[in-house]
C-alpha cells in the first residue's frame, strides 16, 4: 500500500466537483469563462471507480482535468503529489488549476496518492523521475528507453497498480489501437482491484468501450452520462470504417 493513503471504503473516492456558491466568479477570463461553466448549478458527478469524458475539441476535458489535480494536489503539468516536474514561476498564462478557487471537492475520504498523466509532460515527468531516483542513489525508472507507447504503459501499469486517484489526459495519444486494448485492460484490472479511481479524457473509441467505464458527454451546455453508440466519435468511426474513401470525399473542403 502507498503510504498516507488505505481505506476499506470502495472508490470513487471523489464523489463530485461542484461551484462554490461562496466566492465571486470572474467569467471574462479563463477557465472561469467556459461555456461549461456557465450555470452556477454546475456539477460533475463520479459515481464509478472508472469515468470516461468524450467532448470535441476545445470543450474543456484537460481544462477541467488540471482543476482536479489540483484540487488532488499534483502539479497541473502532471505528476503525483508533491512532483513538480516544471518550472512554472515565468508562466504568464492562466491554467486550469484556477479551478480549485472556484470549485467544492465532495471525498470520501480524501485522497492525496495518485498521478496526473499527461502525454505532453510524459517526457520532462520521466527525466524528473529519473533525476530524483539518481539523487538519492536508486535505481532510475528509466521509462524514457522505449518506444513512446512502451513506456507509457509500462509507466501506467506500474503506478495504478497503488491505491489513488489517477487522471489521463488523451493517454492514447501515445499507444497504438492495439496497445489501446491492453489499456482497456488496465482499466478492467483497476475497476476490479477495488482500490483506485481513474477518470479518463479520451477520443478514442476503444477507450470508450471500457465495459466498467461511466461515459460521460461533455459539451458546452454541460455534462451528462452517454452511451457510446450515442457518442459522435462512435458515429464517426463506424461510418468511417464502412465507407473510408467516401467519408473521406464527403468530410473533404473542396
Ligand atoms: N491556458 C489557456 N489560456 C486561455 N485559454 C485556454 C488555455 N488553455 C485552454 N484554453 C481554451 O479553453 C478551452 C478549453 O480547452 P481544453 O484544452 O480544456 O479543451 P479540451 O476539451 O481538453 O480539448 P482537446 O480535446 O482538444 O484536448 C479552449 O477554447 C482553449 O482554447
Amino acid at each position: 500500500m502507498a503510504r498516507g493513503f488505505q481505506t476499506k471504503l470502495p472508490p470513487p473516492y471523489l464523489k463530485q466537483v461542484r461551484l462554490r456558491d461562496d466566492v465571486p466568479i470572474d467569467r471574462t477570463r479563463y477557465p472561469y469563462n467556459l461555456p461549461l461553466l456557465r450555470d452556477d448549478d454546475f456539477v460533475l458527478h463520479f459515481d464509478r471507480s472508472i469515468t470516461i469524458m468524450v467532448g470535441e475539441n476545445g470543450v474543456g476535458k484537460s481544462t477541467l482535468l488540471e482543476g482536479i489535480a489540483a484540487i488532488a494536489g499534483f502539479d497541473e503539468a502532471g505528476g503525483g503529489p508533491g512532483y513538480r516536474p516544471l518550472d512554472h514561476s515565468t508562466a504568464i498564462e492562466w491554467n486550469g488549476d484556477r479551478l480549485q478557487d472556484i470549485l467544492r471537492a465532495s471525498w470520501l475520504p480524501k485522497v492525496g496518492q495518485g498521478w496526473f498523466f499527461r502525454a505532453e509532460s510524459f517526457f520532462s515527468v520521466s527525466r524528473y523521475l529519473d533525476q530524483a531516483a539518481l539523487e538519492v542513489s536508486a535505481l532510475p525508472p528509466d521509462f524514457l528507453s522505449h518506444s513512446h507507447g512502451e513506456g507509457f504503459l509500462r509507466f501506467f501499469a506500474e503506478r495504478c497498480a497503488r491505491p489513488g486517484i489517477f487522471l489521463f489526459d488523451e493517454p492514447e495519444s501515445a499507444l497504438s489501437p492495439r496497445r489501446q486494448f491492453e489499456f482497456v485492460n488496465l482499466l478492467r484490472t483497476i475497476a476490479a482491484e477495488g482500490k483506485a479511481q481513474v477518470i479518463v479524457a479520451t477520443h478514442s473509441p476503444i477507450l470508450m468501450a471500457t465495459p466498467e467505464a461511466r461515459l460521460l458527454s461533455v459539451t458546452r451546455a454541460g455534462i451528462d452520462p452517454i452511451a457510446l453508440e450515442d457518442t459522435d466519435h462512435y458515429r464517426l468511426y463506424r461510418e468511417f470504417v464502412l465507407d473510408p474513401h467516401g467519408v473521406v470525399e464527403a468530410m473533404s473542403d473542396d
